[in-house]
């Protein structure tokens, strides 16, 4: 096939890529709808050979524990990755993951999924983990460096080049895949331009943009000379794990199938695919199949039909069907979320009897409590933690006023406003979330962070997140049809509204508030889950990591735009 170009043009570009650059609020409302080694031994061998007399060597010369000590000090800082006691380069532990995704907070961002991409890679680099990110570069981000590598990938009927831009942050390897498909298209870091011109229109291009990027997706780990960690160089190899994230890149196993393991590369190389939300398939016209390069046994995977109980004419390509399939495991963001996609086609949105023969594993996104502290929130004007939650009385008897002054009144502002997110979290009591269905859901815990209760639908990762009378309230499952507002349902906000507010400034109140605050929210938890499931793949070379102690600073310069 045409495409196994990708793998033989990568190659001839290995030689460019040695790289090594150092480089209360007026409402007391808010409601938000959004939806690791090498062993190399210099003259001191004698005390390699006790340390072998002492432990027993795997493969690679090293014993685990050692590792992992050493690792320790190093994280603590007694010693520096240059400083060799035992006379042994260390290179790093645990595994080797490649977090793909369109999307990766701060540098690009329309919810979610920019979110998990931007927090849970550092939470497992926390663990010990090579961990790198690879997105497209939507715009000239200041703290990306060119590396210099371009890797030349067939794409629909035209070979295109893709130059690799890298910045290391929180110890995490931030790839930046450029392309004209990219950058020319959408200039900026955030918003709806990501995917189409405007909200709900999609670039005619997206499965070509998508397509290259799963395909120097799949070249990075092999071409990028990376040296910026204090506990692993080089190339990362073959022997990594992939994690595919939503259906844009539903297309990598597909790929690595088809381009890379036939020619001996990326033998024990594993794919992950991770489910954000199943409404968006990547559903496409069926002879829209010829323009991934792909071998015809991939078909059956990608083939569709719409309609499960009453099958609309006409076949279609679905990309998220194809990536579930060809995938080694399948993961979504709450184990609530993962039971619905398994009940039925409402829920599993046409794709539950797929998953029900794969298999699916929900874990609960964690959160980046570092950008989410009210303590520290540079967004917000008085900074506050669990034991300063209350607001100021002058305030809050203006807020009462304004109730009786002006009764029936908000406002709603429509707009992408980070800041603005932050400051009504932080200024609001309770955070109303009428979902109709919610994978995980972040504004709830970024709410709960910031003490603000969540009266919230009982669906998918709210159920799990949110604790009935404990940390928020819960409002009932909603009825999944979005063309009318079931009364019953609007009946339930409203109900479940007044019984919130009758605890509004109660004892009881304030003990949510504080079960709220007191909760470790962040990735810590969720990495360690994670860890077990891709460990659980077997590729080669994957060792467990270390217990992280913390996840490291916020880089200085965070959000890098122009
Ligand atoms: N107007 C606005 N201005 C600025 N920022 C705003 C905003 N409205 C929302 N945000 C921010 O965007 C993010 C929204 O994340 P969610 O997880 O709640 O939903 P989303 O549907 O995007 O994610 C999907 O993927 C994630 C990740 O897996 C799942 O948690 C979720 O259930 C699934 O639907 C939060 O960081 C929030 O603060």
């Amino acid at each position: 096939m045409a495409s196994s170009m990708a793998a033989v043009m990568a190659s001839q570009f290995i030689s460019n890529s040695s790289y090594d650059k150092n480089g209360g609020a007026f409402s007391s409302f808010a409601t938000m709808f959004s939806s690791r080694g090498v062993a190399s031994l210099n003259n001191q061998t004698s005390v390699y050979d006790g340390l072998r007399s002492l432990n027993k060597m795997d493969s690679l010369g090293l014993e685990t524990k050692t590792r992992r000590t050493l690792m320790q000090a190093r994280r603590k800082g007694f010693c520096h990755k240059n400083y060799r006691p035992w006379g042994v380069i260390i290179c790093g532990i645990g595994m080797k993951l490649v977090f793909v995704a369109t999307e990766v907070a701060p540098w690009s961002k329309t919810g979610g999924l920019g979110d998990v991409l931007g927090g849970l890679p550092p939470a497992m680099a926390a663990n010990g983990h090579r961990v790198m990110t690879i997105s497209p570069r939507y715009d000239q981000y200041k703290d990306a460096w060119d590396t210099g590598v371009l890797v030349e990938l067939k794409v629909g009927d035209r070979i295109e080049t893709v130059r690799l831009f890298h910045c290391y942050k929180r110890g995490v390897d931030r790839v930046f895949v450029d392309h004209p498909l990219f950058l020319e298209k959408v200039w900026g870091k955030t918003g709806g331009k990501l995917y189409g011109p405007s909200t709900g229109i999609d670039y005619e291009e997206n499965q070509l943009r998508f397509c290259l990027l799963c395909l120097a997706a799949l070249e990075a780990p092999r071409v990028l000379n990376l040296n910026n960690s204090k506990y692993f160089s080089g190339l990362y190899g073959e022997d990594v794990v992939f994690i595919a994230n939503d259906w844009h890149t539903a297309l990598l196993p597909c790929y690595l199938k088809s381009i890379h393991k036939p020619n001996g590369i990326y033998k024990s190389a594993k794919v992950a695919f991770c489910i954000h939300n199943i409404a968006y398939q990547g559903r496409f016209a069926f002879p829209d199949f010829e323009l991934l390069n792909l071998p015809d046994h991939f078909m059956p995977s990608f083939d569709f039909i719409d309609g499960y109980d009453k099958p609309v004419k006409g076949r279609k390509i679905n990309w998220m069907k194809a990536g579930i399939l060809e995938s080694d495991c399948i993961l979504t963001v709450s184990p609530y979320y993962a039971a619905e996609l398994l009940s039925g086609p409402a829920k599993g949105v046409e794709l539950d009897g797929i998953l029900r023969k794969t298999g699916i594993i929900g874990i609960v996104n964690g959160m980046d409590v570092q950008e989410w502290n009210p303590a520290t929130d540079k967004y917000i004007s008085v900074n506050y933690d669990a034991t300063t939650g209350t607001g100021k009385q002058k305030m809050e008897h203006q807020l009462e006023q304004l109730e009786v002054k002006y009764p029936n009144k908000a406002r709603g502002i429509a707009k992408f406003n980070v800041p603005l997110a932050h400051m009504m979290l932080a200024g609001a009591d309770f955070i109303i979330i009428p979902s109709r269905f919610e994978p995980c859901g972040l504004i709830q815990m970024q709410g709960m962070q910031d003490g603000t209760l969540p009266i919230c639908a009982s669906t998918g990762g709210l159920v799990d997140t949110v604790k009935e009378g404990v940390t928020g309230f819960h409002m009932g499952a909603f009825s999944v049809k979005c063309d009318a507002v079931d009364p019953v349902d609007a009946a339930a906000v409203a109900s479940t509204v007044k019984r919130a507010l009758k605890v509004y400034g109660t004892p009881a109140f304030h003990e949510m508030v504080q079960n709220c605050m007191a909760q470790d929210l962040s990735w810590k938890g969720p990495a360690k889950k994670w860890e077990e499931v891709l460990l659980s793949l077997g590729a080669a070379g994957s060792e467990p990591g270390i217990d992280g102690e913390e996840i490291a600073p916020l880089a200085e310069e965070n959000v890098a735009t122009p």
